[in-house]
């Protein structure tokens, strides 16, 4: 067995007959780096991914401009390694707070605010939003404003009744959650109830933001997969409904991910308001 040992063996085993990880796994296996080249690369990546971020992209900047929604707080749950999510939303909010399930993803995020040395480069992509503004030559300030606005970086989990625990926050006007809930989710039930957990973070009036792949079953990060809950539109629909929100805005998608990291049918971007009795 050389220098590796029996439960290593026994792993990479596991993995090769198709292990799907999930739950707790994301601590010990959710690798951020990885999850940035395959989804992330942008300019250099692959046409498919490059597809379903300028979506995203595009629908974030259609509902956090100047005009559109805006307040005091903004709170992002389960952004990854990710800060693509804000680079709209900065604009338009006072204070951001980002949370991840994994302390590693948000040990990437500080990375990129602290500008350390290894920080993922979001620089064509945060280019991209600022053609979509009107001046592509602003980007360095727009991320400076990121980095400005973003105030905390704290643990979550959706399962919970209360996502970011004993943590002091104050009800946001803004919940956004882009591609977490399916996998943070092990069945339906646990989706809404996850819903129901976001929206309490919510003022009354205030609005949920939220990136679904539909109909996906697991996808890749590096050599590990990781399992998705497979979810119709209409069930995010009704789960929306049923945590007392009103649903302004469905955008579906066909596009897909690569075949060979995602298996997906489409997407939809939607949003959706707190009721008062909510
Ligand atoms: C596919 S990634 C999405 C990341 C980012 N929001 C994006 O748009 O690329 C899924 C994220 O869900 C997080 N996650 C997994 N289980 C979770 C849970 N129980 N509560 C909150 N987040 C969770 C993972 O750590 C991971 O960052």
């Amino acid at each position: 067995m050389g220098n590796r040992s029996r439960g290593e063996a026994e792993r990479s085993t596991a993995r090769m007959e198709g292990e799907l990880y999930k739950g707790e796994d994301y601590k010990t296996e959710f690798q951020p780096q990885n999850y940035l080249k395959t989804y992330y690369a942008f300019d250099s990546g692959t046409i498919a991914e490059n597809e379903v971020l300028k979506f995203n992209l595009n629908n974030l900047f259609e509902t956090f401009s100047p005009g559109g929604m805006g307040g005091d707080i903004l709170i992002d749950i389960g952004s990854g390694p990710t800060i693509y999510q804000l680079l709209s939303a900065c604009e338009v909010f006072r204070e951001i707070i980002m949370s991840d399930y994994t302390e590693l993803n948000l040990r990437e995020v500080d990375k990129w605010l602290k500008k350390e040395l290894g920080a993922y480069d979001w620089s064509p992509a945060v280019q991209y939003v600022c053609e979509l503004e009107g001046d592509r030559s602003k980007w360095q300030e727009k991320e400076a404003r990121v980095r400005r606005t973003v105030k905390r970086l704290l643990t979550c989990d959706v399962n919970q009744p209360r996502p970011l625990g004993s943590a002091q926050v104050p009800a946001a006007d803004c919940v956004l959650s882009l591609l977490a809930l399916e996998c943070a989710c092990r069945d339906v039930d646990a989706y809404r109830a996850a819903i129901q957990n976001l929206v309490g973070l919510l003022k009354p009036g205030g609005h949920l933001v939220t990136l679904v792949a539909l109909r996906c079953c697991e996808y890749m990060v590096g050599s590990r997969k990781f399992f998705v809950l497979s979810l119709e539109q209409e069930t995010v629909e009704k789960a929306l409904q049923e945590a007392g929100c009103q649903v302004l805005k469905c955008q579906y998608s066909p596009i897909k991910y690569s075949e060979a990291f995602c298996l997906n049918e489409g997407f939809c971007f939607v949003v959706a308001r707190k009721g008062p009795g909510a």
